[in-house]
C-alpha cells in the first residue's frame, strides 16, 4: 500500500509499546497513566507543544505590564463529575468555589434589566410557568435516558429527527420561555443554534449531565475550579508519564489492517475493502503510528482526538465505510469565551454576583471569574486574586459575526453587551483578550463535536467501537460528563481497561 511514511527513506527512531495514545489531552493522559499503571508500556504522541488540549492556562498583560492568568479552554467542575473529582484529588491539586454571592442579573427580550436571586428569571409568571414545565418535560426525557446509549431510546429515531428548536415551538407559543430554555443547552453548551442539532441530541446533554435541571442550575454546573487551572490536571498526568510524551508530534499515518485482497473487485479496479473494522477474521493486528518526528509500532492505538479531527489522519488501510460516514456527520460548536479583568470585581461592590443572563443577547451569560491561588497576578497561595475577572461567552451565529468585525469595534460590541448586566464600569477593562479555539489546527471550533440531525441515532453506537486495535476515546463521545472534561478522563480510563482486559 502506498505510504508517505512507510518507506525507505524514513529514517525516524522507531518506539515499539504496548499502545500508541494520540492526543495528549485529558482522555489520551488518563489513557495513558491508567494503561501504565497496570504494566503496559505506552508512548503518547501530541500534535501541540504543550498538553492539555482544550484545557489551556493562558495569560493576558494589562497597559502597566501585569500579566494576568486566564483559562483559555475548558475549567468548571460540577459535582456529579466525580470521576474528575477523584482525579483532581489523585494527583494532589486543589479546587475553589466560583464566587456567587449577592444578586444575579436578567435582561429581557425587551432589552430591561432584572436583579434577582436564586435560579429562577424574573420573568413573567406565565413564561416561569412555561419554562418550568418545558424542564419537567425534558427532566423527564433524560431520565428515560442511558447516557451510554442514547440511540436505545424508545423515542430516540422520533427525538433525533427534529431540531431542538422545532420541537420546543411544537410544545409552547412562549418565545421567550423557548429561548430561556433553549440557551442551556445551544449556545450555553452544544454553541449551536437550537435549530442544528436535534432534541435527542439536547436530551443526551442533560442525562449526562443528571438531568435538564442540573444544566440549568449555575450554581450546579458552574461550581468549582482548580487552582492553578484545569490544564494543571493534564500537567500533572504528564509530568508523571516523563518521558513517555511526545510533544509537537502530530500523528499524520497510522497503519491498521491488512485488507482481505479477495474482497478486490478486479472487474472495476476497486481496491480490496475492509469491512466492519474486523480485518483477518476478527483478529486485531499490530498499529503503527507515523509522525515527522517518531514512528511507534504497538499492539494498540488509543486515538484520544475530538472526532471532528479523525480524518487529519491518513489511515492504511482506509477505515471501514461506517466510520468514513459517521466521521462526516460530527463537527464542532463555535463560541468565544471573552475574559476581561478589572482593578477589583466592582460589582460585587454593588451587591452583585457577576452572573447574568439573557436568551437570544450577543453575550447570553456572564460570570465572576475572579481568580484564587498563585498565578500570574499580585495573588498569593490560599488568597483570592485581588484582581477582579469577568468571563463571558459569544456563542454560534454570534461568534461567526464578531469575527468578521475590526479589532475595536468587536471588543466594544462585546463589551457593551457585558455592560446591559453589570453596568459602564463592565466597559473599562484593564485587560481584555477572547478566546475561541476556532483557528487552532488540533482542535477547530468549541467546545465540543456533536452530531448533526439525526445522526445521534443513526451512527452513536458506532462512536466507542474499537475499529481493529484502534481504540477511541474523548469527551465528545462519553456518556457521563459529555463533552467535558470529566467525560474525557472517564472515557481515557475506559478504554484503557478494555486493553488491558485483552491482555
Ligand atoms: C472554551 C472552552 C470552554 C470549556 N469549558 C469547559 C468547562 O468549563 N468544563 C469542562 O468540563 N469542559 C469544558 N470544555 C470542554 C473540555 O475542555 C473538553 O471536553 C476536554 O478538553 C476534552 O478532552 P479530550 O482529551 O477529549 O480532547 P482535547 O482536550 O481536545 O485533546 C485532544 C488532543 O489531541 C491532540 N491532537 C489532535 N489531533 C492530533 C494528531 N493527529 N496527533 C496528535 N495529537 C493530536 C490535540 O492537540 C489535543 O491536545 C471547554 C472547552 C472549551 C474549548
Amino acid at each position: 500500500m502506498s505510504s508517505l511514511f512507510s518507506n525507505e527513506s524514513n529514517t525516524n527512531p522507531v518506539l515499539e509499546r504496548d499502545v500508541v495514545v494520540i492526543g495528549a489531552g485529558p482522555a489520551g493522559l488518563m489513557a495513558a497513566r491508567t494503561l501504565k499503571k497496570k504494566g503496559l508500556s505506552v508512548a503518547v504522541l501530541e500534535a501541540r507543544d504543550r498538553v492539555g488540549g482544550r484545557t489551556w492556562n493562558g495569560k493576558v498583560k494589562d497597559a502597566e505590564g501585569v500579566e494576568h492568568f486566564v483559562e483559555l479552554g475548558g475549567q468548571w467542575i460540577s459535582p456529579d463529575q466525580t470521576r474528575l473529582i477523584e482525579l483532581v484529588d489523585e494527583l494532589g491539586l486543589e479546587t475553589f468555589q466560583r464566587y456567587r454571592e449577592g444578586k444575579s442579573i436578567y435582561v429581557a427580550p425587551d432589552g430591561t434589566r432584572h436583579e434577582y436571586e436564586g435560579t429562577v428569571f424574573p420573568a413573567s409568571e406565565k413564561t416561569i410557568a412555561e419554562m418550568d414545565r418545558l424542564i419537567k418535560i425534558m427532566d423527564d426525557l433524560a431520565a428515560e435516558m442511558d447516557p451510554a446509549r442514547p440511540w436505545a431510546h424508545p423515542r430516540a429515531q422520533e427525538l433525533d429527527s427534529i431540531s431542538f428548536r422545532k420541537w420546543l415551538e411544537g410544545l409552547s407559543d412562549d418565545p421567550e420561555a423557548i429561548d430561556n430554555v433553549s440557551i442551556y443547552v445551544a449556545s450555553g453548551m452544544l454553541t449551536k443554534p437550537s435549530y442544528t442539532f436535534s432534541t435527542l441530541q439536547a436530551v443526551l446533554m442533560a442525562a449526562s449531565a443528571g438531568s435538564f435541571s442540573n444544566l440549568v442550575d449555575e450554581d450546579f454546573i458552574l461550581d468549582r475550579r482548580v487552582v492553578g487551572g484545569m490544564q494543571s490536571v493534564s500537567r500533572t498526568m504528564a509530568e508523571e508519564l516523563g518521558e513517555d510524551v511526545y510533544l509537537g508530534t502530530p500523528v499524520r499515518e497510522l497503519h491498521w489492517a491488512e485488507v482481505d485482497p479477495t474482497t478486490a473487485d478486479d472487474l472495476n479496479k476497486i481496491a480490496a475493502d475492509v469491512r466492519d473494522g474486523v480485518p483477518q477474521n476478527g483478529e486485531a493486528r499490530e498499529v503503527i503510528a507515523y509522525s515527522e518526528k517518531v514512528t511507534v509500532k504497538a499492539r494498540y492505538a488509543v486515538l484520544a482526538v475530538p472526532p471532528n479531527l479523525y480524518n487529519r489522519i491518513s489511515f492504511v488501510p482506509p477505515l471501514p465505510r461506517d466510520q468514513q460516514i459517521v466521521h462526516q456527520h460530527i463537527s464542532m460548536g463555535l463560541v468565544i469565551k471573552v475574559h476581561a479583568i478589572y482593578d477589583k470585581p466592582f460589582w460585587r461592590e454593588e451587591g452583585l454576583s457577576g452572573t447574568g443572563f439573557g436568551g437570544g443577547r450577543l453575550v447570553q451569560e456572564v460570570y465572576d471569574n475572579t481568580n484564587y491561588g498563585k498565578n500570574f497576578a499580585a495573588s498569593a497561595e490560599g488568597e483570592e486574586d485581588q484582581y477582579g475577572t469577568l468571563v463571558g461567552f459569544v456563542s454560534d451565529v454570534y461568534a461567526e459575526e464578531m469575527w468578521h468585525l475590526p479589532e475595536e469595534e468587536r471588543k466594544e460590541r462585546i463589551l457593551s453587551a457585558m455592560a446591559d448586566y453589570l453596568g459602564p464600569k463592565t466597559k473599562e477593562p484593564i485587560a481584555f483578550y477572547l478566546s475561541d479555539m476556532a483557528a487552532e489546527e488540533w482542535t477547530r471550533g468549541a467546545y465540543a463535536t456533536s452530531y448533526d440531525l439525526g445522526g445521534l441515532s443513526r451512527w452513536g453506537h458506532l462512536q466507542n467501537e474499537p475499529t481493529g486495535s484502534i481504540y477511541y476515546a474523548c469527551s465528545d463521545i462519553a456518556a457521563e460528563g459529555y463533552q467535558h472534561v470529566d467525560g474525557a478522563i472517564r472515557q481515557g480510563e475506559l478504554v484503557a481497561q478494555k486493553i488491558a482486559d485483552k491482555g
